[in-house]
């Protein structure tokens, strides 16, 4: 198969008649803007001088020798001559670089992207090759990206050659990341979306929501946690926690209530969906920063939420920021000590596995490097999601 930058559409040779046939026809390029070209249609002369025999590569020899307007004699094909243009818009979930693959029909025709790109795939006419445009780009000719089912074959099988040579615990997540079709979520009286900050334990999101939280806490709520504890003097229920029996809490656990629990001292405690539910019923800005796994059953269509990944700076840069702010290690039960260089590492460690896990899920990234500007940009993002109409799951808008 072959192409030309310049005339969008690309050809292969027949493998039963052996004849030169357009492949595909890339959307918004020159034979598409002629209307004249279609896939399946047989080529039968270049500019003049007969294509028969020739290989795909001979043709484009052809054209690369042409200099100005190119006539093409063409045998239409007998199907194939609507032409619609899908108004699907996906968010890309993984990183594509036409460069480095080794099928793609052709690499100059190939849209590069990285995760959380949001694209219009324009034709899903071809299995394995979608057409797609970046968003908003009107002018642009459409490039080749991966199917769905063809990027779906591709991780299936790299995870088999990775699992004959060693087991890998993470390929326990179940979907496989590929595109998911999203839509515009405009915002909407009454209804906040929840803002969850997801990080590894001990980078600053307990830090940064407090924050948020001081800058008006009339608005910007946090959860109040369940807990099996009993009551101290002076506790009020509702206010530090909701005091709740054992049983009760194993009962709701079991039920999956729970977006996060855990068990200190001898006593359970955690976080249930009908929290957030509470606070987000009320009109209120919900700020959360749960476990990661909490993000599965977060992460629907009732809640919206905007997930905003916060991420640990390069080891240096933690360390010495950690220092300069004599901040405590969150490791150390008595919260009395210095975070060590371990505690560091186990950091920038738990932060990579979160990327590779979730990292398709993060609507922003907030590198806390510097406390104040890491506390500037969540208020900018904050602003935004409260104005700004913005890409969501398209199951969330209905
Ligand atoms: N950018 C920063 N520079 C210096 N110190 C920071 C920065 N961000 C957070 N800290 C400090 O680091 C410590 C840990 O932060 P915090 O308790 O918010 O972490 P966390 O991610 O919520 O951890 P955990 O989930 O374990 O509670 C706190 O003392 C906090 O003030």
């Amino acid at each position: 198969m072959a192409n030309s930058k310049s005339h969008g559409a690309t050809i292969k040779k027949d493998e039963e008649t052996g004849k030169i046939t357009i492949a595909r026809v890339m959307h918004g390029g020159a034979a598409d803007r002629s209307g004249l070209i279609y896939p399946g249609d047989e080529v039968v002369e270049v500019n003049g001088l007969s294509v028969e025999g020739k290989t795909p590569d001979d043709v484009l020899q052809i054209l690369k020798n042409s200099e100005g307007t190119i006539t093409f004699k063409l045998v239409p094909a007998a199907l194939g001559r609507q032409k619609r243009e899908s108004k699907v818009r996906v968010r890309c979930l993984f990183n594509f670089d036409s460069k480095d693959d080794p099928h793609i029909p052709c690499k100059d025709a190939g849209l590069d992207f990285v995760k959380g790109d949001i694209l219009h795939v324009v034709s899903q006419d071809d299995i394995y090759w979608w057409q797609a445009r970046r968003e908003g780009d009107r002018t642009m000719r459409a490039g080749l990206i991966p199917s769905r089912a063809l990027q779906e074959r591709r991780v299936l099988m790299a995870r088999t050659a990775e699992n004959d040579n060693e087991e890998n615990e993470d390929y326990d997540r179940e979907e496989i990341p590929t595109y998911e079709e999203v839509a515009k979520l405009y915002p909407r009286q009454g209804f906040h979306r929840p803002i969850v900050l997801i990080g590894p334990p001990g980078v600053g999101r307990n830090e940064l929501k407090r924050r948020l939280i001081d800058l008006d806490p009339s608005k910007y709520k946090t959860t109040i946690p369940y807990t099996s504890r009993a009551q101290r003097p002076g506790e009020v229920h509702g206010k530090e926690y909701f005091f709740v029996s054992r049983d009760k809490m194993e009962e709701d656990i079991a039920a999956g209530k729970f977006l996060e629990f855990g068990e200190y001292k001898g006593n359970l405690y955690g976080t249930a969906s009908e929290n957030v539910r509470s606070i987000v019923n009320a009109g209120l800005h919900c700020v959360l920063n749960p476990h990661s796994q909490a993000l599965k059953m977060l992460r629907t269509a009732e809640f919206k939420p905007y997930i905003i990944y916060v991420k640990p700076p390069p080891f240096e840069v933690l360390k010495y920021s950690r220092h300069k702010a004599f901040a405590k290690s969150t490791f150390d039960e008595s919260n009395s000590r210095a975070f060590n260089d371990d505690e560091f590492n186990e950091i920038l460690k738990s932060a990579e596995r979160i990327e590779f896990m979730y990292g398709h899920w993060f609507d922003d990234t907030i590198i806390n490097d510097d406390l104040a500007k890491a506390f500037d940009k969540l208020v900018k993002i904050v602003k935004k999601v409260e104005a700004e109409a913005l890409w969501v799951p398209s199951p969330w808008v209905q």
